[in-house]
């Protein structure tokens, strides 16, 4: 939070041409990013709620807050700052676009999105491994993680990276038929392509799956994905002729009819685990045979932000989930758990920083609770 967020700030400010109004809020959140104490929110109708969430950390510094909590409320106040929600020229204007539209403009992704043609030729079984695998590591294309920092990613994409596997279960689940399934999606741009190519397979699989793909209500950890940045997904994918253009063809055809829906809820920017996750949202959760959960920031709020040993078993910290539930996930925070104590001890000893680094990944399933 140190590093990363005044230089979020100072990108934001670079970025827009913002006027006095907006550069002033940005400058009195820098201030209490770099120390000074930690204000409520202004007036916004979700201050009460902030107000009641956050009146034991107000007026202290930052850092004495949950971190949790304060990345979330970092995240709330930048789009105070900017008046995304304030009538006016700059509401709803999503202070990250541009960062996420240059993800889908990148030169390399047209021939990954062209190489999608072998894919479709693999057998169906395992076509869904390698879009599962994809999806995962889709999720170190995470932009808000780059930012501040040097993010040591590098050649671990592949089954060393992976150091929790329960792909074979979930594989297994996958294939027994059609299903209700929810994906809670991370990140925009890269991510949200391999999480649209698997759903799209999900769907062809078995004719009568249906899927729900849960974003974000409004901008947030720079890359989380809205409604807005699936649509862009989807463009960018009819943009490349072929299997790509294919696959946003019949996605839309599953919107239309039903089979695909998007979902959101204000709990998921708010600044807690799942524990605390309202009622109307677990009834969301509850219907589906599996829920794949995406990224660093879900997992956290999965297992709580806590001090897990890492080697405490994944169904003492995920077990109150209310459905079958598989975290796909890079490591970019301290929380992990249901790693064997040889594996821990291993990366201890050779790559000291693998729980943040975003080198290394999980595939994480848990069974529906008896
Ligand atoms: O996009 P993801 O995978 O949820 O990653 C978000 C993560 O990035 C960070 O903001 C920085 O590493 C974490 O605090 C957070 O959990």
């Amino acid at each position: 939070m140190r590093d990363r967020h005044p230089a979020l700030i100072d990108h934001i400010r670079a970025a827009h041409p913002y006027g006095p109004t907006q550069l002033a809020a940005l400058d009195r959140l820098q201030d209490e990013a770099v120390g000074a104490p930690m204000q409520p929110l202004d007036a916004a109708p979700d201050s009460a709620a902030w107000a009641a969430w956050g009146a034991n950390y107000f007026g202290k510094p930052w850092s004495q807050a949950p971190f949790l909590w304060a990345e979330s409320y970092f995240y709330r106040r930048l789009l105070d700052a900017v008046d995304f929600f304030t009538q006016g020229p700059w509401y709803w204007i999503d202070l990250f676009a541009h960062l996420k539209t240059a993800e889908l403009r990148d030169p390399t992704l047209e021939p990954e999105l062209a190489a999608l043609e072998h894919i479709l030729d693999l057998p169906p079984q395992k076509r869904t491994e390698v879009l599962l695998l994809a999806s995962l590591w889709g999720n170190r294309a995470d932009l808000g993680f780059r930012i501040g920092v040097e993010a040591a990613v590098g050649n671990h994409q592949d089954a060393a990276g992976l150091i929790a596997d329960d792909t074979a279960p979930v594989l297994s689940l996958l294939h027994t038929g059609p299903q209700p399934i929810a994906v809670i999606a991370d990140n925009a741009g890269r991510e949200l392509l391999a999480d649209l190519i698997l759903i799209d397979h999900l769907l062809d699989q078995h004719g009568g799956t249906t899927i729900e793909l849960h974003v974000k209500p409004a901008p947030y950890y720079v890359s989380d994905a809205t409604t807005a940045d699936v649509t862009a997904c989807l463009r960018r994918l009819a943009d490349t002729p072929g299997a790509s253009a294919a696959i946003a063809g019949h996605l839309r055809a599953a919107m239309q009819d039903g089979r695909l829906a998007l979902r959101t809820h204000w709990f998921y920017c708010a600044p807690f685990s799942f524990h605390r996750a309202p009622a109307d949202l677990t009834q969301m959760w509850e219907p589906a045979a599996l829920v794949l959960l995406k990224g660093d920031l879900n997992y956290r709020r999965l297992v709580g932000d806590c001090g897990w040993a890492p080697t405490a078993p994944f169904q003492e910290a995920a077990g109150y989930y209310p459905a079958p539930v598989v975290a796909l996930r890079t490591l970019k925070s301290e929380v992990v758990v249901g790693i064997d104590a040889k594996t821990v001890q291993d990366l201890e000893d050779h790559d000291p920083a693998w729980r943040t680094n975003g080198s290394r990944g999980t595939v994480q399933f848990l069974a529906r609770r008896m």
